[in-house]
């Protein structure tokens, strides 16, 4: 049953209007809070600094504060969207926060979704009404009520209304008939029961998601992280959950969700932002990028950096104090064993290394100075010796070849000299065939790609960083930070005032009070960052939860990645192993966790599809069977009423025929979004084509989904949504991969409402429904 605010329909006016009243309530509770906490945000930003411990408190203060003010404003839209009436309860109110009266003895106000108690709102059916006689959606635009719908659940007050099989069926399908913005849209107010499962799972553990094209993976993924956050805040907020997207597009896509959900302590990345320092956006072959995520890659890492861990054909001569002194091999050998033995990290172990090296060199010089004329024992003494090694180590040629032989390396150049040099190439991976090698070759100035990110936190496990660096690097900096103090405190010395230096009282000056050390003390940035922040920029950082969207795109070699970053494997894995189009990705989730965690995972599946109707999905059926025939495709929620189509058009006219496919769709989706999911190789003309003819359509690399018109390949449409989706040259996105059938699947579904397809040459078999 629904009403409009317009009241022309059935329900009862006084309804709308106690709802009303009742939503005002809300609001005006809302601002009162508001207002508070903007007051002790105000008094807090007055304060004075006070000491570092004081100053840190305060930043604390701050940012809370701070955050409940971003979560009330969050929330502005949509503050209440349900109601719960319970045969033997008061009415329940949902909404995306919750609020106390100032009471607190007092039923709450409004119950934050993600608590136990609104659970019934998404899980209530007639059949299981759990205590609820009415589910009621309330439909609002900004704080006025436009529309109610009601669902009765009490089978004896007059049987169910709708459909068993979904909840809030009026809401929900509202919802899915809207026009597409570009931004993805929280579905908080109508989350559907399997969804709801998934969502409030526990923390522990790995769970997978798996479920068809459109089956709200990537809402449910990040709804969860909200729920998690919420439940487990106190873990959580310190930590950082990780959101792990496949490009950067896909992170604007769905960039909106968490903030209109009030959460914010979240971090979303791609593969190759999860390397600190290092965005990896370029891109490569699929050859290539397979080629790299393959657990082959470990063992020629750790070759190419022991490859840099060398010895001289005879020896290196080295100037000490005038006097030449003769590194061996057999010493550097011996040395390299023994670093080696200790089975740390290439920069840890060099520790070692550098020991035994100068301790044989000590023992050389000590065969001069100290050798007995009468050949009896050597007579410098232990002191002379360890005198002598103190002088070595700091011997600046001595420090040079001893860096030749076993230098200290970072991540980024060995990647970089293995990728350009055919020689260290074959070196490091004799395994690989000349072509494989060849896949891999690049130029030193290649730009670094997703694929490399990987092998990138592989290298950085395998070099290590030596703490006693560390530690001067910091000693540096503090000495840097003092220089700097001292020069600022001159500064306040030498603008006193020159009245005041033949008066007879004392000035205390900055100068006076405080040295430069303490200046630096109690200037020392505070970190105010989030965890999400600091996570961001810590390669070793560990995240409290991570959850993986789209994660059957992701090799074998970019887990271990992950699973570093998430040693307690508390993680959420959504994605469908019927659309895996990198070479590297997986079709089964078994080959992915028996690695970590055996059979020690868990698989929720996801059943419904709520973007793509039916029509659509009939299309897209035939070309799943081609994939795999042994797997389903999700049941379509709704039916559009748009029959899909395919037109073929002469080769010569594709641009052409395009450009005025394109203005037809667009004329007839003035509400929503028009997708054109092109080959790669015909990206670029046809971008072109359509770019020249229709001003304003968005095509390249990251192109902006708000546009009305927007083309790319299937790759960049991962995860994505359009009101009408034009694909160009099936039989062509087909060739191009080994996974082209998976590609194809993707690109249909990838349609809220209208399909159609371009083509050239025969329609593949596989869409014969469309001939
Ligand atoms: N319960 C729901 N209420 C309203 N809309 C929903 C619901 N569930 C999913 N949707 C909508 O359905 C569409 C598809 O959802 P989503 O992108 O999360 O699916 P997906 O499973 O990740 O798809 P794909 O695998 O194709 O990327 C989105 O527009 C989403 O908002």
């Amino acid at each position: 049953m629904s009403s409009s605010a317009d009241g022309t329909d059935t329900m009862r006016n006084d309804d709308i209007e106690a709802e009303q009243a009742y939503l005002s309530g809300l609001y005006g509770r809302l601002d009162q809070l508001r207002e508070q906490a903007a007051e002790r945000l105000r008094a807090i930003l007055l304060e004075a600094a006070g000491t570092p411990q004081g100053r840190s408190h305060r930043e604390a203060t701050r940012s809370h504060w701070a955050e409940q003010v971003a979560q009330m404003n969050a929330v502005e839209n949509g503050l209440c969207f349900g109601r719960l009436d319970f045969a033997a309860d008061n009415p329940r109110y949902i909404g995306r926060l919750g609020l106390f009266a100032e009471n607190r003895d007092r039923d709450p106000l409004l119950i934050d979704w993600r608590a136990p108690a609104a659970r019934p709102f998404y899980l209530a059916t007639a059949v299981s009404p759990e205590g609820v006689t009415r589910r009621r959606h309330l439909r609002t635009r900004g704080r006025e009520l436009t529309g109610i719908d009601d669902e009765v659940l009490d089978l004896n007050a007059g049987g169910p209304d709708g459909r068993e099989d979904v909840t809030g069926e009026a809401a929900l399908l509202s919802a899915l008939n809207a026009g597409r913005t570009g931004r993805m849209r929280d579905i908080v107010e109508t989350i559907q029961a399997e969804q709801d499962e998934v969502i409030r799972s526990g923390l522990a553990g790995v769970m997978v998601v798996q479920g068809g094209p459109g089956t709200g993976k990537t809402a449910v993924a990040l709804h969860r992280a909200a729920y998690l956050l919420y439940t487990h805040r106190a873990q959580l907020t310190k930590q950082g959950v990780l959101i792990l997207g496949p490009n950067a597009t896909f992170l604007r896509y769905i960039s909106q969700v968490l903030p209109s959900l009030a959460e914010t302590g979240v971090l979303l990345a791609t593969l190759g932002d999860m390397f600190p320092g290092v965005t990896a956006r370029a891109s490569e072959s699929p050859a290539a990028a397979a080629l790299k995520g393959r657990l082959a890659m470990l063992d020629v890492l750790a070759r190419a950096v022991a490859d840099r861990q060398t010895v001289p054909d005879d020896h290196v001569e080295v100037d000490h104090e005038g006097y030449p002194l003769r590194i061996e091999r057999s010493v550097c050998e011996d040395a390299r064993a023994a670093a080696r033995r200790s089975g740390r990290p290439h920069n840890v172990a060099r520790q070692m290394f550098v020991t035994e090296a100068i301790h044989a060199l000590s023992l050389q010089i000590a065969e001069r100075i100290g050798a007995d004329p009468l050949g009896g024992d050597n007579l410098l003494e232990e002191a002379d010796l360890a005198e002598t090694r103190r002088e070595l180590r700091e011997d600046e040629d001595v420090q040079r070849a001893l860096f030749e032989l076993w230098p200290v390396l970072t991540p980024r150049q060995v990647l970089r000299d293995l990728l350009s040099d055919a020689d260290r190439l074959e070196s490091a991976a004799p395994e690989l065939s000349a072509d494989e090698r060849g896949l891999l070759l690049r130029d030193r100035s290649a730009r670094w790609t997703p694929a490399d990110v990987p092998l990138l936190d592989e290298l950085a496990e395998l070099l290590g960083v030596d703490d006693t660096l560390k530690a001067r690097a910091a000693a540096l900096e503090r000495r840097q930070a003092i220089e700097y103090a001292e020069g600022v405190l001159e500064i306040v010395e030498g603008s006193r005032s020159l009245d005041f230096e033949d008066q007879e009282e004392e000035i205390l000056s900055a100068i006076d009070v405080v040295d430069a050390s303490a200046f630096v003390e109690r200037h020392e940035v505070i970190d105010t960052r989030t965890a999400a922040e600091r996570a961001a920029a810590d390669r070793t950082w560990v995240f409290g939860h991570v959850i993986v969207d789209e994660a059957q795109e992701l090799s074998p070699m970019a887990w271990r990645l992950l699973m570093r970053r998430c040693p307690s494997r508390s993680m959420t894995v959504v994605g469908d192993v019927a659309q895996t189009g990198e070479l590297a990705g997986t079709t089964t989730w078994d080959q992915v966790f028996e690695p970590y965690v055996g059979q020690r995972w868990r698989i929720a599946e996801l059943t419904v599809n709520y973007r793509t109707p039916a029509e659509v999905m009939a299309v897209a059926a035939d070309v799943l069977a081609a994939v795999d025939p042994s797997l389903q495709p999700p049941r379509s929620v709704r039916e559009s009423g748009c029959v899909p189509w395919a037109t073929r058009v002469p080769a010569d006219r594709l641009a052409e025929e395009l450009i005025a496919a394109v203005r037809r769709e667009a004329a007839t989706v003035t509400d929503g979004r028009v997708g054109v999911l092109v080959p790669s190789a015909l990206e670029e003309s046809l971008g072109g084509a359509l770019t020249g003819a229709v001003p304003g359509a968005a095509v390249g690399e990251q192109p902006d989904l708000r546009n009305h018109i927007v083309l790319m390949t299937v790759r960049q449409a991962k995860g994505l949504e359009f009101d009408s989706v034009l694909v160009v040259q099936p039989d062509e996105i087909i060739a191009e991969s080994p996974r082209g059938l998976s590609d194809l699947y993707v690109a249909v579904t990838r349609a809220t409402r209208r399909l159609g397809v371009l083509h050239t040459a025969e329609l593949p078999k596989v869409l014969d429904a469309l001939a």
